[in-house]
């Protein structure tokens, strides 16, 4: 048996402190007043002809299928893992070499001919993650009020899924916090929302802290027809479960609700609400301290996000004292971040909530250099490019999730001719990123209205912010 394997049984055997296991029910009454409510909507859970799931045929306890789903490196030693990943991504940087030398007017050759540079690793490898979403499903005794992550699909139909305790990325916080949320839907006589037409209603929690412990949890709930009134009811259990319950022992700083019919909803689409506690959580990052909404992205991993911005504050040297576009800013974490060594910031975002964190941080660090823009970078960045001063240069650092950025972002920043370096951020650079790289630095003419010089990758740099996990960021220089 490895030393990491045996030091997941230990794991597996010790996940959580007893009394969160035990969750003494005695002291909770779930507070049901309004008979309707129940009548209405609230069918038992018939847990005794739940159909269970099949056993795995091979020798994998369930607990080790979902780490090799969830953390399928986790067997490795973590130096094997980063020598692994820095493959992985010399990999898909040969791969874009390879595309970007099928264009016969720019002399690409397909081998790597910049520097990649030795990855950086994560300064903590356990525990790391500061935000985790829990699903609610069928569970491997069949109780489809099981908080965890999925082994399996739904198209396959053999969705199970399995608790978390054992995971290596997630803190115990976030662990005790799921289990409690289990608990408390397990006593609700409202069913769960599996489906989104099956009639149930709970749904997943996601839990966030931070560095100093504390706790942002957000329900997700399944209105169904549930009535305003109706709702209410299941709200002031939630909240007295977390506060005066066995829940309590969470001491979440901050419970929020978002009553939800889709997948993901914006705060715009379906308001978070504040069932109780304070409005935000805040980090320090790199010194400055940061604001976090529900609604707002904030990297899974603060120590290793300082990481990545020092080694983006380092790539974006030659640009001191210009102008620096943070496209897809978040919270402004980038932006703030840099902003000592630049003359001007513009960060540009989608998510409102983000967008008023990016302006308060601002303003909470007594930064006066940076503005923040709302909307999305494909409607604001064109408009915005005929306006910008290039005096002192102009340098972009965009960092969008994973479906990359729209074409006419691409197109804006390739159509001024100030903008001579951009730092690329991508968590996968295998995917639509891809798509940009080609866009960034294919010949004129080949990409409708791409008129601008095009740019050529000049380093790489991988940084680890998700250690079990084949994930990276890489963050790739162009310059033209
Ligand atoms: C990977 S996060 C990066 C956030 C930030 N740079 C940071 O380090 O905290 C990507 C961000 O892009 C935003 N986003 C997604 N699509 C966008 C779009 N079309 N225009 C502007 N921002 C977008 C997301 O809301 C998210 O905050």
């Amino acid at each position: 048996m490895s030393s990491a394997f045996k030091a997941m049984r230990l794991h597996l055997t010790c996940p959580l402190p007893k009394q969160v296991i035990n969750i003494p029910q005695t002291l909770f009454s779930y507070l049901i007043t309004n008979q309707r409510a129940i009548n209405n909507s609230c069918k038992p859970v018939k847990t005794s002809n739940a159909k269970k799931p099949k056993l795995p045929t091979t020798k994998l306890s369930w607990e080790e299928r979902l780490s090799d789903t969830v953390t399928p490196l986790w067997r490795m030693t973590y130096e094997d893992q980063l020598q692994w990943k820095y493959e992985h991504q010399k990999k898909i940087l040969l791969k874009m070499m390879k595309e970007l030398s099928q264009d016969p007017t720019r002399a690409f050759s397909d081998h790597l001919n910049f520097p990649l540079l030795p990855i950086v690793a994560s300064p903590v490898r356990d525990g790391y993650r500061n935000k985790s979403t829990f699903s609610v499903n069928k569970g491997i005794d069949g109780n489809p009020k099981t908080l965890g992550f999925y082994i399996g699909t739904g198209k396959a139909g053999n969705i199970v899924c399995v608790h978390a305790d054992h995971l290596l990325s997630i803190p115990s916080k976030h662990k005790m916090v799921a289990r409690c949320y289990e608990d408390f839907i397990r006593l609700s006589p409202l069913r769960p929302c599996i489906l989104f037409d099956d009639g149930g209603h709970w749904r997943e929690i996601t839990i966030r802290t931070n560095s100093t412990g504390h706790t942002m949890a957000i329900v997700y709930f399944h209105p169904q027809s549930l009535t305003p009134e109706e709702t209410d009811i299941h709200k002031a259990a939630l909240v007295e479960y977390f506060t005066q319950g066995p829940g309590a022992i969470c001491q979440l700083d901050s419970l929020y609700f978002q009553e939800t019919t889709m997948t993901r909803c914006s705060h715009e689409q379906s308001q978070y609400q504040l069932l109780y506690g304070q409005t935000h959580i805040y980090e320090e990052v790199l010194g400055f301290k940061f604001r976090i909404s529900p609604d707002s992205f904030f990297q899974v991993n603060r120590e290793a996000a300082e990481a990545l911005y020092k080694t983006v504050a380092e790539l974006s040297q030659p640009c001191v004292g210009g102008t620096l576009l943070d496209v897809c800013c978040g919270t402004g974490a980038i932006g703030i971040s840099l902003s000592p060594q630049m003359e001007r910031v513009i960060g540009i975002e989608l998510i409102e909530q983000a967008v008023e964190d990016a302006k308060f941080n601002a303003a909470l660090n007594r930064v006066c250099n940076c503005e923040f823009l709302a909307g999305k970078a494909e409607v604001v960045l064109p408009d915005l490019m005929g306006s910008l001063s290039s005096d002192g240069g102009l340098t972009a650092v965009v960092n969008p999730s994973r479906a990359g950025l729209h074409y006419r972002v691409v197109r804006a920043l390739r159509n001024h001719s100030a903008i001579r370096r951009l730092v690329y951020i991508s968590c996968k650079p295998d995917g639509e990123a891809m798509r940009n790289f080609r866009e960034l630095c294919c010949s004129v003419g080949l990409v409708r209205r791409i008129t601008g010089e095009a740019f050529k990758p000049v380093v790489a740099v991988p940084v680890d912010l998700f250690p079990h996990t084949p994930h990276c960021e890489l963050v790739l220089v162009f310059e033209r």
